[in-house]
């Protein structure tokens, strides 16, 4: 039986509570599968739309007068409340439903990072929603944000994105694992802190959680490593003509395909980074990235992009 970090995509849960909620229930279906055929699930998941909608909010509010301001990593922290609250219901449900006995918990996950990441002087991530040139041009004229085109779907605001150095609730997380309960942690690559003299401290930045969860597979001796994003599967020359999924990645022909520029910054190449990263450590480790419809799919070996030393996915 394997340890795997299943690791739900931030753009792939929908624009509305309602659309999260629908895409959660379903892909816990496939996740409650993965805990009745024995293996230990510990759950991840995105946030740049919902960190980015409340980040709005927020701001907006405060500039109405109504609320005090709420900096970036509060936003974030409730952007892990929010998402791991539409994912332990659903899997509470799903496993009820399938007379499963299972404890759901969400960690609420701090990250440390570098506070002299170079990330913090080139923002790269991008959060909320999408824009036309035009309205990104104006936003960044009134606000002072910066926008950045986001893989041809339009243009987003994007945040600084330091690289995680360790995750502050590992030893916590690791517990909740070894007791037996379904762990949801490092929501939206966790909540971004610095060390200082007076302790921990939040910084403005969004972490890749894609990142966060190659380090926690790594950190907790995970077996595999998936991702579940908007697309089936990875391609070279995506969004052209000539696209072509790639169902199997080696580590020398993933690292060809990044020198290519096969990959988006922001989208698709911090995932095959963080796959690259996870698998380079250990011959035995898989990484699997394929949408949060068709896990069940990719687990069959119907659809979805396996990175590895050398194979495909093992099944076991
Ligand atoms: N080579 C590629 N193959 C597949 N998808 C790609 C590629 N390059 C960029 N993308 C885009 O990356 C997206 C996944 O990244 P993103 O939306 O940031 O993920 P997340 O689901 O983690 O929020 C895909 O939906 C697709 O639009
Ligand atoms: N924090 C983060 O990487 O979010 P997305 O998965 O939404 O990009």
């Amino acid at each position: 039986m394997a340890k795997i970090v299943v690791a739900l995509g931030g753009n792939a849960l929908g624009k509305s509570p309602e659309e999260q909620l629908k895409l959660v229930k379903h892909t816990a279906t496939s996740l409650v599968g993965l805990v009745s055929a024995g293996h230990k699930v510990v759950i991840s998941h995105g946030n740049g739309p919902q960190v980015g909608a409340i980040n709005l909010g927020m701001n907006y509010a405060a500039e109405h007068g109504q609320t005090a301001a709420f900096p970036f990593p509060e936003c974030g922290a409730m952007s892990q409340g929010y998402i791991g609250y539409h994912l332990q219901q659903s899997l509470q449900n799903e496993l009820h439903k399938q007379w499963l006995q299972k404890n759901v918990v969400s960690v609420i996950t701090q990250v440390e990072v570098n506070p002299t990441d170079t990330a913090f002087q080139n923002p790269s991530k991008p959060v909320g929603a999408f824009y036309s040139k035009e309205a990104a041009q104006q936003i960044e004229h009134d606000k002072g944000y910066v926008f950045k085109e986001d893989a041809g779907r339009g243009y987003r605001q994007v945040v600084p994105s330091p690289q995680p150095k360790s995750i502050i609730e590992l030893n916590s997380i690791n517990d909740l694992i070894e007791a037996g309960n379904l762990v949801i942690a490092g929501g939206g690559g966790g909540v971004p802190v610095i060390k200082t003299d007076d302790g921990l401290k939040g910084v403005p930045a969004v972490i890749d959680k894609d990142r966060t969860s190659a380090l926690l597979a790594d950190n907790i001796g995970a077996d595999q490593l998936i991702i579940l994003t908007a697309v089936d599967e990875v391609y070279v020359n995506y969004g052209k003509s000539n696209q072509k999924a790639v169902r199997d990645l080696t580590v020398a022909e993933a690292k060809k395909y990044i020198d290519e520029g096969q990959f988006a910054p922001g989208s698709m190449l911090p995932k095959i980074e963080a796959c690259l990263d996870f698998v380079s450590a250990n011959e035995h480790r898989k990484a699997l990235i394929t949408s949060l419809d068709h896990l069940d799919d990719a687990l069959a070996g119907k659809v979805g992009t396996v990175l590895s030393k050398q194979g495909a996915l093992v099944k076991e």
